[in-house]
């Protein structure tokens, strides 16, 4: 077997790592026991079994990030009517001919039009109205001349605004003609009664949000934010807040998997941590399953003696689903599970439990799902290439690996070591460097894939 490095002439020259172990194409590992799976033929298999989630109506907020199922006509022109872009005066425009400040025109003021005003004083040969930005046009104006091309009703030279509230009505000195039309944003000018605002298939995000309220849209049909249960496992761990005593540690992948969720997409119900009792855990599962469209463990899935979410989960019987167990190309990230249980066969994530491989475990397959069942492309995170100054020293052989990396500037630099451990590296990181199967090391100043994290 030989073993390669990214940036040398052997990998150059295309030759590929060890056969019947990861490969560049995605393949892994014999059949048998000893079977392993790689990274894309795991994600493959988990897709396979996602399916979006049916569609509700949600109120507009609530349907933030998700996606439309329906297409959407505007019931009625937008804007509804005429009306002006300018505070200022609503004028004819054979009135203000010729204007200027030397020669205004001297116009009688009529009335006083606010945005949300229903009435309409007619503008008459001789006569304006002072009118404020989105206030209905009113009959016989032609045109809006701001408040800067006037003494404001003042008698003095140009305005820099109007008075504030209702002032007499009075005399109104125009300093600059203005054509028909100007500062008038017509009825309909953004879009027209019939058309369709938005189709089926788009992300409502605000500006699509605000789009759908302005045509008077509360709710809307989108496929929902899926409910994702998240749990860990294990005897030793304590939640933050609490002191622990020997062996203890503070639960934190409950915390990080539950954000990790809520990223996604998700809604997210974080469960306190599990005790290493597969009857307990199943007993939690099977309470938890009634609010969940996801669920997402964390440990227990390696081959210790107490590896409670195998023990509870292998071999379930067949009216309660299945879990399948299985070793990766990947690190970290190796021991993962994944089913669908109870009556709705959920499916089921069992992350491992070293926190680093929890998270990139959460970010290649349980994201992916997340978003498929919101009826989003699974994929959405930017992969780069990018120089790394120092290399990698060494990366285990047949394995894709993710290193956490700081990504700025086109470079990517190491942060922290290869320990699953690492969780002060990883909330550092701002980026997984790939080291893919095929290779052993990474040469300094080599090129390398980069997952950008944010
Ligand atoms: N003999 C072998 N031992 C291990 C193997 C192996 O192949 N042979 N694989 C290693 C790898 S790789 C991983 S990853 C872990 C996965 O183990 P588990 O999923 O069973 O996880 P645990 O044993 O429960 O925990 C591992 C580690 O992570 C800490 N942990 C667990 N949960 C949390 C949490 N919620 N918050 C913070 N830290 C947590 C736990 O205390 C352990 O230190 O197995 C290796 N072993
Ligand atoms: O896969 Mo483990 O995830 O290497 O630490």
């Amino acid at each position: 077997m030989s073993s390669s490095t990214v940036g040398a002439a052997a990998d150059r020259d295309g030759r590929n790592g060890p056969e019947g172990r990861g490969s560049r194409d995605g393949r892994a590992g014999r059949d048998g026991a000893d079977r392993v799976w790689s990274v894309d033929e795991h994600l493959r298999d988990v897709l396979a079994t996602i399916r979006p989630l049916e569609p509700i109506e949600l109120q507009l907020l609530d349907a933030q990030g998700c996606v439309l199922v329906e297409d959407v006509t505007v019931p009625a022109a937008l804007p509804p009517f005429d009306n002006s872009s300018m505070d200022g005066y609503a004028v004819r425009v054979a009135d203000v001919q010729g204007a200027s400040e030397e020669f205004p025109a001297v116009l009688t003021v009529v009335g006083d039009i606010a945005a949300g005003s229903a009435e309409l004083p007619p503008v008459g040969p001789g006569e304006a109205v002072r009118i404020m930005t989105g206030a209905p046009l009113p009959p016989g104006a032609e045109a809006v001349v701001p408040v800067e091309w006037t003494d404001g009703g003042t008698g003095g030279g140009p305005a820099t605004a109007m008075t504030a509230r209702r002032e007499p009505l009075g005399e109104v000195r125009v300093h600059r003609p203005a054509t028909a039309r100007a500062h008038v944003r017509a009825r309909g000018s953004d879009v027209g009664a019939g058309e369709i605002a938005l189709s089926a298939g788009t992300v409502l995000g605000p500006p699509q949000i605000g789009l759908l309220a302005a045509v008077g849209r509360a709710t809307v049909t989108v496929r929902p934010r899926p409910r994702v249960v998240v749990l860990s496992t294990g005897s030793e761990l304590v939640p933050p807040g609490e002191g622990l005593a020997a062996g203890q540690i503070h639960d934190s992948n409950s915390f990080m998997l539950t954000a990790c969720a809520r990223d996604a997409g998700a809604i997210a119900y974080r469960v306190g941590a599990v005790g290493d009792d597969p009857a307990t855990l199943r007993a939690t599962l099977e309470d938890q399953l009634i609010r969940a469209d996801a669920v997402v463990t964390s440990g227990g899935v390696s081959v210790g003696a107490y590896d409670v979410v195998k023990e509870a989960l292998s071999g379930l019987p067949a009216d309660e689903g299945s879990v399948d167990f299985r070793r990766l190309a990947m690190q970290p990230g190796k021991p993962q599970g994944f089913g669908r249980i109870g009556p709705d066969r959920t499916p089921l994530f069992a992350l491992p439990g070293n926190p680093v491989s929890s998270y990139v475990s959460f970010e290649l397959f349980v994201r992916p799902a997340v978003r498929a069942l919101m009826g989003l492309a699974p994929a959405d995170r930017t992969t780069v290439r990018a120089v790394c100054p120092e290399g990698v020293g060494s990366s285990p052989e047949g394995k894709r690996q993710y290193l956490r990396g700081h990504y700025a500037d086109e470079a990517v630099h190491t942060v922290g070591g290869a320990g699953s451990h690492l969780v002060k590296a990883l909330a550092h990181a701002n980026a997984l460097i790939v080291v893919p199967e095929d290779a052993t090391s990474v040469e300094a100043g080599a090129e390398v894939d980069v997952v950008l994290l944010d």
